[in-house]
């Protein structure tokens, strides 16, 4: 016989207590061992559109469905006993009569109760976008027979709610075709192929030859990305460009997922040397977790993850020896001491972000290049006098710092960018937005001209760690090789819209590009976010541990799938011990970037909080409040938008005057 597990599996065992899930894994192993064990208690389903659907008892209330016939089984999905009997009751598996793809069919009457009674009365005066289309048209798109007029009828409203009982590659080319974008058709099985073979049916159905391979199958989770991709995000995986190219988009929206796709592909297409990195060493450890999803294990070991950080000290150890960093201290008082040897008045602030923004940045090393220099990534301006005079402070500290052995990071970035032999043939670098301008010059130095050199994934507005600089600058231009993603998989449509309030519908780039962030979908619908004010933190805390308590116990979310973020580190360990629900995770919403939750709760919102305060008193000009008031912003829309199906987000009054922005539009 041969067994195979559905992707839908995946998504109804997720669903289910973790104790309902050990229990559901047993009776997988002992059906894959004995499908005729009487323990099992199989029975074909009465009622079934398809006659080959049976049900096998887990425990008294948990049923899977089994899809049974002539030498094949396929475990379909799994539940509670009566929503089981209805899903096998309301599907067929069938192949596609046009693409021969093997699909799981939801009858069109079972939405018709929910979604067209709902929006009847509106759709009729609704614009309908695939109305125009023709039955050819949507065949080639993988759409099952009965679902074609549907489909054609749907409207902006619905849209979201029919694309979510389709099979995937159906759903994929009704979603793009809804914002404008024209489908690539489905592949077409040859005549008399078998339809187990067909791409599409692979990706939804795996084949389990032994006990061990359904072992891994259920202990790994199968992340459809891995198999699914949007035609939007594949175009970016498989395209060959002659230079620099970037794929943007807000939070969720797949971008990551291109890159360890497209990693891949290059590791196993050409001989190049490949390197997937990004900002930090906690988001490379999770690219490196996720790419063995995408990558055989032959092409893993062609493909180096490390954090460009990381990297860069290992690079510059490897050619040039040890070197000490100087530390932020000991270099405010190098530049410092300076400014007072010449005898300049300066605020320290402004001179060591002078410093670290402009001469050490943008490797800064003759007067007349200071005097020259644009004023990357800084407003303020100043006259060409008192640059010839503050140069002498650098060239002071520089002089000081070589004397002394000492380094800063951006000057290792430097050395390599100078010593020209960086050991990559393609770098694909994620939440590029975070990247210094000392290593971004390296990658445009070394690979900026070379074609599929660099690829970069990013979203600007989530920008929370440097301030921005013109790419073109830095040896990057990306110009007609930059496209942005459109369908967010990660966050509900209503958390996600929420978020959105948080930032202007178009962000313009220090290049002067401007990003319309207008347009997106998310696939999934959920409950509306929760936000509270409160007049003291220990109500805050209660009533946020009973919003805790509610996710846990009555939505099964798991407590490995909650965070609870704050504003400050500093206040993770009153609110871990204020709350006192030793599993859930308390962490900085600096701390959540790249990661995802089920559920999040953002606490603490408080005025003076978020902003925070004290970086607002040390801006000293109008440009500085203003890049202090965007990063607070973006980080508040990053901490948002880590939450799949619930967000909760509370204060004491006064609250954040984000909030304000959140609530009304
Ligand atoms: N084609 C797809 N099919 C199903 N799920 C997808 C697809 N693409 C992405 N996802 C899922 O969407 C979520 C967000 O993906 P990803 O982390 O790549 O987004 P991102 O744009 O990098 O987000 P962020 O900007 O917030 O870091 C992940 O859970 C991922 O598994």
């Amino acid at each position: 016989m041969t067994h195979r597990i559905a992707d839908t599996f995946y998504d109804a065992l997720a669903k289910l207590t973790p104790q309902e899930q050990k229990q559901v894994k047993t009776s997988a192993f002992d059906f894959q061992m004995d499908p005729s064990l009487p323990g099992l208690g199989m029975h074909r389903v009465d009622r079934a559109r398809d006659p080959d659907f049976w049900t096998a008892r887990v425990n008294r209330d948990i049923r899977m469905v089994i899809h049974k016939k002539a030498g094949q089984s396929l475990l379909a999905w799994v539940g509670h006993h009566d929503a089981a009997y209805r899903w096998a009751e309301t599907r067929r598996i069938e192949s596609h009569p046009r693409t021969g793809a093997i699909q799981i069919v939801e009858a069109r009457e079972t939405i018709e109760e929910v979604i067209v009674q709902r929006y009847v009365e509106k759709a009729v005066e609704l614009p309908r976008p695939l109305s125009h289309l023709d039955d050819d048209t949507l065949l080639s798109w993988g759409i099952p027979t009965d679902w074609i007029d549907t489909v054609r009828d749907v409207t902006d409203e619905t849209v979201l709610d029919i694309a979510g009982h389709l099979p995937t590659e159906a759903a994929n080319a009704v979603l793009s075709a809804a914002v404008g974008e024209t489908p690539i058709p489905a592949t077409i099985s040859e005549n008399g192929a078998d339809p187990w073979e067909h791409p599409d049916t692979k990706r939804r159905f795996r084949v389990l030859d032994n006990l061990e391979e359904l072992q891994a199958a259920l202990d790994a989770p199968w992340e459809k990305w891995a198999v699914f991709l949007h035609p939007a995000q594949q175009e970016y995986v498989d395209r060959n460009f002659n230079g620099p190219a970037r794929v943007i988009g807000s939070a969720g929206t797949g971008k990551t997922v291109v890159a360890l796709h497209r990693a891949a592909r290059l590791a196993e297409n050409t001989n190049g040397r490949v390197l997937l990195t990004t900002f930090n060493r906690k988001l490379a450890d999770s690219l490196a977790q996720k790419l063995p999803q995408v990558a055989s294990a032959g092409t893993l070991g062609r493909i180096t993850v490390e954090a460009l950080p990381v990297l860069i000290s290992r690079l510059h150890q490897e050619r040039f020896g040890d070197v000490e960093i100087v530390d932020e201290t000991s270099l405010r008082h190098f530049l410092e001491e300076a400014a007072s040897a010449q005898g300049i008045a300066v605020d320290p602030d402004f001179l060591f972000d002078e410093w670290t923004l402009v001469v050490d940045a943008w490797d800064v090393a003759t007067k007349g290049a200071y005097r020259e220099l644009p004023r990357l990534g800084r407003k303020v301006r100043m006259a060409a006098s008192r640059r010839d005079a503050l140069w002498e402070v650098f060239r002071a500290v520089s002089d000081r710092l070589n004397h002394a052995g000492l380094k800063t990071e951006a000057q290792l970035a430097h050395d390599l960018s100078k010593a020209g032999d960086f050991p990559f043939d393609n770098v694909l670098i994620d939440e590029a937005q975070d990247v210094s301008v000392a290593e971004l010059k390296l990658l445009g130095a070394s690979l900026g001209g070379r074609p599929n050199g660099l690829f970069f994934a990013g979203d600007i507005g989530q920008r929370i760690f440097r301030a921005p600089f013109p790419w073109s600058a830095a040896g990057i231009e990306l110009r007609g090789r930059s496209r942005s993603l459109k369908v967010n998989y990660r966050t509900s449509h209503q958390i996600r819209s929420q978020s959105d309030r948080l930032l202007p519908e178009t962000l313009i780039e220090a290049d002067g590009n401007e990003e319309s962030r207008t347009g997106i979908t998310s696939i999934f619908d959920g409950p509306a976010p929760t936000f509270r004010e409160f007049r003291t933190i220990q109500d805050e805390i209660s009533g946020l541990r009973s919003w805790i308590q509610d996710r846990l116990a009555y939505d099964n979310v798991p407590a490995t799938e909650l965070a609870v973020l704050v504003r400050h580190a500093s206040d993770v360990p009153g609110v871990e011990s204020a709350l006192d629900l030793p599993k859930v995770q308390v962490l900085p919403m600096h701390d959540a970037k790249g990661a995802e939750y089920r559920a999040v709760a953002i606490a603490m919102l408080n005025d003076g909080v978020l902003p925070d305060e004290s970086r607002l008193l040390a801006a000293k000009d109008e440009a500085q409040l203003d890049e202090v008031m965007n990063t607070e912003r973006h980080l508040l829309y990053v901490a948002a938008t880590r939450a799949r199906d619930h967000l909760w987000m509370s204060g004491v009054a006064p609250t954040s005057e984000y909030f304000a922005d959140l609530l009304v539009r």
